[in-house]
């Protein structure tokens, strides 16, 4: 590598958002259930000196037009300067006043619109910086602490498949013994060593039913449990107390910091957010009224991995759990969240994934970067995020978002073909 290439800058010349869309299955939560694609926006940002780097983001209309007024901003910025980067980007939204489009169909709603839109940006600008001096980005965030980040097995109610379509290879779960097989499936073919289960779309004891299940099924597993706050304070004393010595935390079970803080004082586990703290501003009310013991990172909207690392720094000064928050995702993400957690030595519970969910075949990636192998997914070690984009497959998830006619995540609009006066509403129990 020529000294040149590493010490002049590296400016932006263009930007390319991509939609795409890939295969998703019914899973069902507290707002709905899963359409049969998921969408998401691919970002290459290209550098003057010839390198590209790659980010992932949310794929929904209002967030991929706000993608595009930054995009246009970025032109001529060096790409170490992410704080020109963040400034440009805050400038550039500051004309869009619309809050629709997060991508998050409802369960993550107040999160900051400037960072959910820096942070494919900035992964993609760690990811030519990591390129420009043949560096893995998790040394860009500090060195890696672990050379293997461990998943959890992301559970998920589901139907057998979607309506009118054939089963899929997953099948139906809808009772604890379901919930207990697909497991076994998972666990068996991912190895993972943690599992969390999405609830609040039965009864709580009906949930917690499936939680004592899955404790006889795996001694061993800490186990999760996340409603998505769809039970009421008193509903979810009663299933903290049900399930003490079971959890290793509580993810949401009900709205808001105050609902969070009463649900605190009289479970004895942990409470867990990725609903109530979910931007810089929350992190003051929650801490003032203890209402959460672990704060889930998501870098897709906490602004990127540098901003996550800040969120790790108040959690580990408050003595907060950290651990991290997942939507259906490609293998950008994987990447950039298994860089972020390796080189963030206070994340110790295994990270959420939606990987599983997903077909092999269905990503942008170059296949083989990224495996699972007792759960966990080595740090790849290569320059930049050690993923490389498959041009082809950028073109094919493109197509399948252009012919899936989807532009917005609807979890409830799908739900209420099938149910019409299904009403997402929470607390529901
Ligand atoms: O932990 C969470 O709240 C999530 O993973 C949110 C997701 O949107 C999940 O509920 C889903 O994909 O249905
Ligand atoms: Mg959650």
């Amino acid at each position: 590598m020529s000294e040149s290439v590493i010490t002049e800058p590296h400016r932006i010349s263009e930007v390319r958002v991509t939609p795409v869309a890939f295969r998703d299955l019914p899973l069902l939560n507290v707002v709905g259930v899963h359409e049969p694609f998921a969408l998401r926006a691919i970002i290459e940002v290209v550098t003057d000196s010839g390198l590209i780097g790659l980010g992932e983001t949310y794929g929904d209309a209002g967030h991929l037009k706000r993608l595009q007024l930054a995009a246009a901003q970025l032109v001529g910025v060096d790409v170490w300067n992410i704080n020109e980067i963040a400034t440009r980007i805050r400038t550039a939204l500051a004309a869009d006043s619309s809050k629709a489009g997060h991508g998050m169909s409802g369960m993550v709603t107040g999160s900051s619109t400037a960072d959910r839109v820096l942070s494919p940006f900035e992964v993609a600008c760690l990811d030519i910086q990591g390129k420009a001096i043949g560096r893995p980005v998790s040394d860009l965030l500090g060195g890696a602490v672990r050379d293997r980040v461990e998943y959890s097995a992301y559970l998920f109610y589901k139907w057998a498949g979607h309506p009118g379509q054939d089963d899929d290879h997953w099948g139906e779960a809808l009772n604890p013994d379901q919930i207990v097989d697909q497991a076994r499936r998972m666990i068996a073919e991912y190895g993972f060593n943690a599992i969390k289960l999405k609830g609040g779309v039965f009864a709580p004891e009906e949930e917690a039913e499936a939680i004592l299940a899955l404790r006889a099924a795996f001694p061993d597993h800490p186990l999760r449990i996340d409603p998505n706050g769809a039970w009421s304070v008193e509903s979810s004393i009663g299933v903290g107390r049900k399930l003490a010595g079971v959890l290793e935390y509580l993810e949401d079970p009900t709205p808001g910091i105050e609902g969070m803080a009463e649900v605190a004082r009289e479970v004895p586990m942990p409470l867990a957010t990725n609903m109530c703290v979910v931007a810089f501003d929350h992190v003051k009310p929650a801490v003032a009224q203890q209402a959460v013991g672990v704060i889930l990172s998501d870098h897709h909207f906490w602004g990127g991995l540098g901003r996550s690392r800040v969120l790790a720094g108040i959690c580990d000064t408050f003595d907060m759990g950290l651990s991290m928050h997942s939507n259906s995702h490609l293998g950008i993400s994987l990447a950039a969240m298994t860089h972020l957690a390796a080189a963030t030595p206070n994340l110790n519970y295994a990270c959420d994934t939606h990987w599983p969910w997903k077909s092999a075949d269905d990503d942008v990636i170059v296949p083989g970067a990224l495996n699972f192998e007792q759960g966990a997914v080595a740090v790849p070690t290569g320059p930049g995020l050690g993923v490389e984009l498959d041009r082809d497959a950028l073109a094919r998830l493109h197509e399948q978002y252009l012919a899936s006619g989807i532009r917005e995540r609807d979890d409830t609009g799908y739900m209420r073909r099938f149910q019409p006066d299904f009403d997402p509403s929470a607390p529901r129990w």
